[in-house]
């Protein structure tokens, strides 16, 4: 198979489209949706994806601001940033780049942040609401990942999808969204034994280990739809994913690649989740 590749940077362009005719008539109320990112540190990787999303919100015609706090910030300032953000009316979304230096306790950060701007879908209250079914911000990698199953055509219903990795961000909300869409699924992850056992009963085979080409063909079932969520760097420091994507593409029915597959589905859905938050503020 040679066109079984899911194109995720072609269907982020058509979900962005979407999105710039929503900011279009959001402008024309007198409203530009506006994204506030906050940077701790000087990781260059995190620059990289921060830059990323500040150049879309500005293609799309949304208000943009990117806030630089040094690596050796207080938990307490970085907080009373947040507190600005949240009671500026220009802003609709905030988004700290994760993970945060080690004096900073995350999950304080994250709850810190209105969820009527939590357009990262992280905040507790967010999590608690997608958990039940009701409208909220989603997470956008499992939400970007939503959107490339279903504009590829992938049948969810009565699925058995295998999601490996149960992070907060991506793993857990991933599932639960394909609960939701009625598959049946299996979480894996480190501690898992014999993992070929439950990823080759997989039809969605869902990749977040954070380890380079770690899955290979020898976990695949013939057919199945695999999505791989890993960003990692090779031994010639090229992008990869968690999946060795030459050797699953053979037996894989459709498969993501990395760079080009999850990472600007997240984007799209960060700035689908921005233009909602400033519609929000319309509603209420
Ligand atoms: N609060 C928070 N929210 C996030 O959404 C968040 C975060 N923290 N921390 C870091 C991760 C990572 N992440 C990516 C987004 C886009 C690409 C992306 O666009 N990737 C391109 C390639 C980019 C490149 O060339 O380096 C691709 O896969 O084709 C990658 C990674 C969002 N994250």
């Amino acid at each position: 198979m040679s066109n079984n590749k899911i194109d995720g940077k072609q269907i982020a362009s058509q979900v962005t489209e979407k999105v710039q005719e929503r900011v279009e008539r959001l402008k024309e109320q007198g409203v530009t949706p506006g994204l506030a990112v906050v940077l701790v540190g000087n990781n260059p990787a995190s620059q990289t994806y921060v830059n990323n999303k500040t150049k879309t919100c500005e293609r799309l015609g949304m208000h943009s601001v990117m806030i630089e706090l040094e690596e050796n910030i207080t938990e307490q300032e970085l907080l009373k940033h947040v507190e600005t953000l949240n009671n500026d009316k220009k802003i609709h979304g905030i988004l700290v780049q994760l993970p945060l230096p080690k004096q900073i306790d995350e999950d304080r950060v994250i709850a810190a942040i209105s969820p009527l701007k939590d357009v990262d879908g992280f905040h507790p209250e967010s999590v608690g609401k997608m958990m039940i079914g009701q409208p909220t911000f989603l997470s956008c990698t499992p939400f970007g990942i939503m959107k490339l199953l279903e504009y590829s055509d992938v049948e969810i219903a009565g699925k058995h999808a295998v999601i490996i990795g149960r992070s907060n961000i991506v793993g857990k909300p991933m599932g639960q969204l394909l609960l939701q869409k009625d598959a049946t699924v299996t979480y894996c992850h480190s501690k898992t034994k014999d993992l070929h056992t439950f990823t080759k009963q997989a039809d969605i085979l869902v990749v977040a280990t954070g380890r380079a080409k770690m899955i290979d063909a020898s976990f695949i079932k013939e057919g199945a739809v695999v999505i791989d969520v890993g960003i990692n760097r090779d031994e010639h420091n090229k992008l990869c994913g968690d999946v060795d994507f030459a050797s699953a593409q053979a037996v894989a029915s459709k498969i993501t690649p990395v760079p080009g597959g999850v990472g600007p589905m997240t984007i799209a859905m960060l700035m689908e989740n921005t233009c909602l938050a400033a519609e929000n503020t319309l509603i209420n």
